[in-house]
């Protein structure tokens, strides 16, 4: 299905900040307790992050047999949480926190449980606080496994945000974070 995504006219594409790690060098965490990414986080989805050329970054995830939906297949809401941290991540090239405002995904493939999925997600732009962002997901590794086959395409709008926004929810948090970025990147 096409998506009804479309970019506005006044997007202004940005450069990456000074800091932003280099093509091929892995990206920091964002939070080390997070879901998709987290090293410190037994229940997550243990994402790992590297830069990639100007405003784009790949992503690997591992489809563990924990995540099947229907069967021997990846559940649509792991799918969509890898894009999720996928296309934030790219947002690390701002220089600034964010969140996802809205996010859609086509689902193009089946995913077999054992694969190994590469994302490949960017800025597109930026309109104030509003960051567009794109991915795709392709297999690497595993019983179906072709880089040139898209398995999924998402578009998702991420919001720069101030510390302030975590303030609200900082009695919450489940324990010490232990990310070069504390509590603060997201
Ligand atoms: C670098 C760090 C790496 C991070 C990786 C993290 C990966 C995981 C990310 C997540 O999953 S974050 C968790 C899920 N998301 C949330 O919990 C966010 C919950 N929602 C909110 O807190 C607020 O709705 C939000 C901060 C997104 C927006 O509220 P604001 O009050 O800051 O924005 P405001 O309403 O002033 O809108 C600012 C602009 O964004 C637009 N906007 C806001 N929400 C939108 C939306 N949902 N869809 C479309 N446009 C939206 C809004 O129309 C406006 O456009 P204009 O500048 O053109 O006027």
């Amino acid at each position: 299905m096409s998506s009804t995504w479309t970019l506005p006219d006044d997007l202004t594409v940005p450069e990456p900040v000074e800091f932003f790690p280099a093509a091929g060098e892995k990206l920091p965490q964002h939070w080390s307790k997070c879901f998709g990414c987290g090293d410190d986080q037994p229940a997550g989805m243990a994402m790992s992050f590297r830069a990639g050329n100007g405003l784009e970054v790949t992503g690997r995830l591992e489809v563990a047999k924990k995540y099947q939906g229907g069967p021997g297949v990846i559940h649509g809401g792991i799918l969509s949480t890898a894009f999720d941290e996928a296309q934030g991540m790219a947002c690390m090239a701002l220089g600034s926190p964010v969140v996802t405002g809205h996010l859609e995904i086509d689902f193009a493939r089946p995913i077999p449980l054992g694969s190994v999925l590469e994302f490949r997600a960017r800025i597109d732009g930026v309109v104030r606080r509003k960051v567009y962002t794109s991915a795709e997901a392709v297999i690497v590794e595993g019983p179906t496994a072709d880089p040139d086959t898209v398995v999924g395409t998402s578009r998702g709008l991420f919001l720069t945000i101030t510390s302030e926004h975590f303030a609200k929810t900082k009695e919450f948090v489940d324990g010490e974070p232990t990310s070069p970025f504390g509590t603060s990147s997201v």
